[in-house]
């Protein structure tokens, strides 16, 4: 299996603050790739350097051998990034599926609303448009709340949702930052099996930002550790819970 991110050298610095100190990593195509470490460790930045909502002082982020800190956001997107949000980013007076379907923008030549005369490429468009959403859907468990809006829907739902919005993208890497923060441990478990299938049906490879150990350490095949900025751990679940400079950082959480 080939790398598909490849993280040499990063540094990240907002003033006098490291938020990334010379982080070298890769992920690997097709894995499950946790990032942990305590909160503000730099993980959001890291997912914010990859999305290229951040820009980072130094170092560099090759996507399949192409050096992407020099490109916007949306190309990274089109290159086949897509990134669910910690803190949700849906409209809230829109339904499930028109967020969804939104999603998709970026992929869309033809304009978003294709308007009321579906003929020619905005016709064909549209309908792969909406066959691929409704495959989103069906694949996240949603068609029962497909036309509630989302506002109306329990937190866990919405990161649900949020996760949906990513995946319309049909993206190769996903990025999806502490997606069952806030959900009950049912909720978490549909997730992680969600996860696992974007892993084993879609083929996608996977970056999760996720605080439950347990979770991180079943589904993942790598990890890296992240620490004050520095990364002090990368590697198996198994090394990752033997290396001693994680075991310190993590002194009195019982999970690992
Ligand atoms: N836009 C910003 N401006 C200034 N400082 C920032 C900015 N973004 C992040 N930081 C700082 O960078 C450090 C790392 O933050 P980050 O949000 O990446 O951590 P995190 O590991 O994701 O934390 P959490 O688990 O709490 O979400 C923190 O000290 C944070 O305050």
């Amino acid at each position: 299996m080939g790398k598909i991110l490849e993280i040499e050298g990063l540094h990240l610095q907002f003033g006098g603050v490291k938020a990334l100190d010379n982080v070298s990593y890769y992920i690997e195509e097709g894995e499950i790739f946790s990032l942990i470490g305590p909160n503000g460790a730099g993980k959001t930045s890291m997912l914010n350097c990859i999305s290229g909502l951040y820009q980072p002082t130094e170092g560099s982020i090759l996507f399949k051998g192409q050096e992407l800190t020099s490109l916007k956001p949306y190309k990274r997107t089109s290159l086949g990034i897509a990134r669910a949000f910690q803190n949700i980013a849906l409209f809230a007076h829109m339904s499930v599926l028109d967020n969804i379907k939104l999603g998709r923008h970026a992929l869309m030549d033809s304009g978003l609303f294709s308007g009321g005369l579906y003929v020619g490429k905005a016709s064909k468009e549209e309908i792969v448009h909406r066959e691929k959403v409704e495959e989103v859907i069906e694949f996240l468990e949603l068609q029962d709340i497909r036309n509630v809006p989302v506002g109306k829907l329990p937190y866990g739902l919405q990161k649900r949702v949020e996760v949906g919005r990513a995946l319309a993208l049909e993206p190769e890497l996903i990025l999806l930052d502490e997606p069952m923060a806030g959900m009950n441990s049912s909720e978490k478990d549909m997730m992680a099996r969600m996860i696992l299938d974007m892993h084993e049906l879609k083929g996608m490879t996977v970056v999760l930002i996720e605080h439950d150990l347990g979770v991180v350490m079943n589904l993942s095949h790598h990890i890296a550790v992240l620490d004050f900025g520095k990364q002090i751990g990368f590697g198996t679940p198994e090394e990752i819970q033997k290396n001693p400079a994680v075991i310190k950082a993590y002194i009195g959480e019982e999970a690992i």
